[in-house]
This record gives C-alpha cells, sequence and structure tokens, in this order.
C-alpha cells in the first residue's frame, strides 16, 4: 500500500526521563559541547518540562528517575539503558565523565524487579540500539563497541543488524536515523558507511530520508507513537514528509539540550515491557 495512504495508529508508551536540574555543559565529548557558550539550566528545565508534558498530554506514561549532581548529561535517558520485552541491557558509557550513569540507571531498573544485565562490553543504552519492530538496529563507530552487538542479541534473543556511523556529528545511532514505526524509518544516508547505506536501503527501502539541514537540527532525534512524531521543530522538511506519510508531526524546542548535543529522543527512554517478563 502507498505510505501516504496508511492509517496512523498511536500506540500508548511508557517512557524513563530525568529532569536537566543538573544540566550544564562542562566537558566536550562530541562536536557539539562548547563549555564555553554559557547555559541556562533553568531553560533546560522548562524545555524539558514541555516535552515530558506533552508525552502525558498524548496519553503516554512517564517514570523518572533522580538526576545525580555532577552528572550533567544524566537527562539524556536514552543512553542509560536498554529495555526489551521488561530485559534491560545496561549501559557502559565509552567517556570517564559518564561512567557513573550506568550503575545510576541500572539500580532504578534493579530497584523496580526488571530483568537486569551489567553489560560487558561498552554501549550507550539507546543511542546506538534502536528497536524496529522484531529487529534491532545497532550503532557502533564512535560510542558502542562493536562486540556489544552479539551481547545485545543474545540477551535480548533478537535479530541485531549492525550500522556503522562515520560522520562525528552523529555520533548515536539515535542522531541519524528515527524509528518511526514497526517497519519504517527515516535516516541521513550521509551518516553511514557506504555498506551500512546498502543494508538500510535494503531493510527499508521506503525509509524517509533527511536532507543536511534537517540532520544537522537533530530533525531525526526524534519520538514517534506510531502517530505523532515529536521532533526539533526546525527540521521542516521531515515535519512536511512525515504528514505526507498520514503522521502528526509535532515540533518541540530542545535548543539548550541541543548545545550538549542532544534532543527530544535522548531525553527519551522507552520502558518496552515491565518486570518479572
Ligand atoms: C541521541 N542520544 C541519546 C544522544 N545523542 N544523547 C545525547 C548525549 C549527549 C552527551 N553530551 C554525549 O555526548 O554523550
Amino acid at each position: 500500500m502507498p505510505q501516504q495512504t496508511r492509517r496512523r495508529v498511536a500506540r500508548p508508551r511508557r517512557y524513563l526521563m530525568c529532569r536537566p536540574e543538573h544540566f550544564d555543559v562542562t566537558y566536550s565529548i562530541n562536536p557539539w559541547m562548547r563549555p564555553e557558550k554559557p547555559t541556562d539550566t533553568g531553560i533546560a528545565v522548562l524545555q524539558w518540562e514541555r516535552l515530558r508534558n506533552l508525552y502525558l498530554g498524548l496519553g503516554h506514561q512517564v517514570e523518572l528517575i533522580d538526576p545525580i549532581p555532577g552528572l550533567p548529561d544524566m537527562v539524556f535517558a536514552a543512553n542509560g539503558a536498554t529495555v526489551v520485552d521488561g530485559r534491560v541491557l545496561s549501559a557502559r558509557f565509552r567517556h570517564e565523565q559518564r561512567v557513573p550513569e550506568g550503575p545510576a540507571y541500572l539500580k532504578w531498573f534493579a530497584d523496580r524487579g526488571y530483568t537486569t544485565r551489567d553489560a560487558e562490553f561498552v554501549n550507550e543504552g539507546e543511542g546506538d540500539y534502536l528497536v524496529v519492530g522484531s529487529r534491532v538496529l545497532a550503532g557502533t563507530g564512535f560510542r558502542t563497541d562493536r562486540r556489544s552487538h552479539a551481547e545485545a542479541a543474545e540477551f535480548f534473543g533478537r535479530e541485531v543488524v549492525p550500522l556503522e556511523l562515520v560522520d562525528p556529528r552523529f555520533y548515536h545511532l539515535d542522531t541519524a536515523l528515527a524509528v518511526l514505526d514497526d517497519d519504517e524509518v527515516m535516516y541521513y544516508p550521509a551518516a553511514f558507511s557506504a555498506e551500512s547505506r546498502e543494508a538500510l536501503r535494503a531493510l527499508y527501502p521506503d525509509a524517509v530520508l533527511a536532507d543536511d539541514h534537517d540532520a544537522e537540527v537533530f530533525g531525526l532525534n526524534a519520538v514517534s507513537d506510531g502517530k505523532h512524531v515529536l521532533l526539533a521543530q526546525e527540521a521542516v522538511g521531515l515535519a512536511d514528509e512525515l504528514v505526507r506519510r498520514g503522521f502528526s508531526p509535532i515540533g518541540v524546542d530542545l535548543s539548550e539540550l541541543l548545545k550538549s548535543g542532544g534532543s527530544a529522543k535522548c531525553c527519551t527512554l522507552e520502558l518496552r515491557g515491565g518486570p518479572g517478563q
């Protein structure tokens, strides 16, 4: 069926978020981070609250993890773990500044009775693991160690498709690719190696492709519930194409968090399945 005639249905989601009470840019571990530029924690909190209220207004559940002083990037909950069928693979961060976030998120899950695994290899949670239907797309190149992909495949019992990122501005998979539905994605081809571009073309021949501008404003760091797609408000080309395909895009302003290299998806960890599954 042509994409534009599909009726889009929202599925209620459960998300984990972390209020950016200690947000700041005090170090630089990606090309967007400029510690010399001022940040405003109050604005970051306001922008984040709007995102959270949008989720609640759409009928989704939002759980919260307490922010920890001294961990300014902890707001990026998507990096904190990967949750599939109630099974939680912990994050193991590449840069020392973020290493303590892994155990903090893992504890949140363990305290609530989830089945957890303390990851053996470096991986940055849903920053590099994206679930598309029964398949998991897995980024590597800048953060997540390739060896983590086999660990994730074994732990989740799912097919894991490796994708290599080649542009340091798009250092996590979820800065270059967004999941729209169980069989649809949008992505920025130039962020991937030739081999990975080929793999994506074969898997998703009808994917929405982002242009340079929309990728650079982090339009692909988007969250979809199957109908509503929350994405950076500046990504107007992507929003137009999403409307054409029957989705309802909702523009969000997360300009303060972009100073650390994150947007809507980075702030949002999807909880797929609950404890005891
Ligand atoms: C897309 N996701 C989840 C992210 N891109 N996360 C943002 C991480 C930002 C942080 N300063 C870092 O460089 O790790």
